[in-house]
């Protein structure tokens, strides 16, 4: 994305420093990572916090999409604790990861770092603009007394789901929804967050309230309608709500760093739209019992897959190790799938799979990265959500935008969903009528959020009215 004409008000765009603070999770980095790429285009330069493992990783990929953008932000290599990367525990009757845990604990540790790297930049530059992950709000507490810093943030999920989690702590309600509206289907957190998450969140809630903004990884295409409702919530605050996204790159023709990976070969082979890609995600993990029967359920819809089987996300791209565990399929299964379904065993180009014009559905836990990467490329949703916002997005796709089929209802959450469920949702969504039908309705989706971040687009004009303000 290149800035567009805009009129500088009072500062100039070197006279502003922006710091990104993301939380140090592969869902949220990422995203922020994108965020910051898209910043020097305007002049503005970056400051992105991380640890040195993380900052490596991210540095190797922003040259894969734009060498311009990566020499201009600086990378800050913050003492983060070390903790264990998170593996999501499969028998824990709480369907959020417990081991994510540390994660949130390792966060703390950034508060006294950030503010001093905010100090030092306040006095080089006449206003910092912190950039901070919805769940690090603790961390940049101090930099509301600090006169020319300012601080926003970025929500990892829809403007939809945002505005579910603030109209629930809401009382009493300030405006009527409307009965027919798709937020009357979310179902309730049971389930969806151990007592310690549920508890690290609400502490973050309550430390809202001194920024000067939330940004969205969202388009306002898809998501207008509760920027809208967000916004009056919040009149009273002078808070400014910017929906710049999609912020995944478009472009990803560089992604994979150098070499093609092989299931994207094997896609090359298929027909148009025939392939649905099956992933869950980077905290997801699962029984070994509902491994064997999502393995039976795509052998018996006789439709075309590629599927990611991993146990958890230490495989991941910003750690770079291997994983623990290899979950076991049914005996026999590769063999007898072989002439149209891949097994991908490591971390897996979710972002050029899902712009392969060969793959034609997602089965998706509906994380949001995973959601937007999806809406972004018009690919239809078999939405099986298993922790945190998911059951939410899942609504969202389902409901909302109606561009998938619930999978998992969240009331059965605890049951593992047998293969003539996986049998049926899979065909009913790649090879029937009511499936054509989503299709079109995601594919007009899609060409209308990516034209949203082309010049000209909503997200792009949203973009640059941030810029503007922060460069007030
Ligand atoms: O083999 C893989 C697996 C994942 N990904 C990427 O990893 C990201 C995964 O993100 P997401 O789909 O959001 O799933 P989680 O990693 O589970 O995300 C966490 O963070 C999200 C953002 O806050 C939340 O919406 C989720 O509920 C939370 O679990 C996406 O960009 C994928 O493209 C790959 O590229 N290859």
């Amino acid at each position: 994305m290149e800035s567009q004409n805009f009129n500088l008000k009072k500062l100039l765009p070197e006279e502003v420093a922006v710091v990104m603070v993301p939380l140090p999770l592969q869902g949220h980095l990422n995203q922020l990572l994108h965020f910051a790429h898209l910043i020097p285009s305007y002049g503005l330069p970056v400051h992105y916090i991380g640890s040195a493992i993380h900052n490596r990783q991210a540095k190797l990929r922003l040259h894969g999409w734009n060498s311009q953008s990566s020499a201009k932000i600086h990378f800050h290599d913050l003492p983060l604790p070390s903790y264990i990367y998170p593996l999501p525990n499969p028998d824990n009757s709480v369907h959020f990861p417990a081991q994510l845990q540390p994660v949130f604990n390792a966060s703390v540790h950034l508060r006294q770092p950030v503010f001093q790297l905010v100090q030092q930049l306040s006095t080089k530059f006449r206003r910092v603009v912190v950039i901070h992950d919805c769940l690090m709000n603790s961390v940049v507490q101090d930099v509301k007394d600090m006169p020319n810093a300012e601080t926003y943030i970025f929500m990892t999920t829809s403007a939809f789901t945002t505005f579910s989690y603030i109209w629930e702590g809401v009382e009493p309600k300030p405006f009527p929804l409307d009965d027919s509206d798709a937020l009357n289907l979310i179902p309730t957190n049971d389930g969806c967050y151990t007592p310690e998450v549920l508890e690290f969140g609400n502490n973050q809630k309550k430390l809202m309230g001194f920024e000067s903004g939330w940004l969205y990884n969202t388009s306002k295409v898809i998501d207008g309608k509760y920027i809208q409702l967000l916004e009056k919530l919040s009149a009273n605050d002078k808070i400014k709500h910017y929906a710049v996204g999609p912020l995944n790159p478009v472009e990803t023709k560089n992604t994979s760093e150098g070499h093609r990976h092989k299931c994207l070969e094997w896609l090359d082979k298929q027909e148009k739209g025939s392939v649905i890609f099956v992933s869950f995600g980077s905290t997801t993990s699962m029984k070994d019992e509902q491994i064997t029967e999502l393995a039976m359920g795509l052998e018996r819809s006789a439709q075309k897959f590629i599927w990611v089987v991993r146990r958890a996300d230490i495989g991941d791209v910003f750690t770079g190790s291997s994983e623990v565990k290899t979950p076991e399929l049914p005996e026999g299964f590769e063999e007898r799938v072989k002439n149209r379904g891949m097994v991908v065993r490591e971390w897996a180009p979710q972002l050029e799979i899902l712009q392969h014009s060969s793959v034609g559905g997602f089965m998706s836990h509906c994380g949001w990265n995973s959601c937007i990467e999806s809406i972004s490329m018009g690919v239809v949703i078999a939405a099986w959500p298993m922790h945190s916002e998911q059951p939410r997005n899942a609504v969202m796709i389902t409901d909302e935008l109606r561009i998938g089929i619930l999978l998992r209802d969240w009331v059965h959450r605890d049951e593992v969903v047998s293969s003539g469920t996986i049998e049926n949702v899979v065909t009913r969504l790649m090879a029937s009528d009511e499936g054509e039908g989503i299709r079109k309705r995601a594919a007009e989706v899609g060409d209308a959020v990516r034209a949203s971040v082309a010049k000209g687009g909503v997200s792009r004009l949203e973009m640059n009215s941030f810029i503007s303000h922060i460069t007030r």
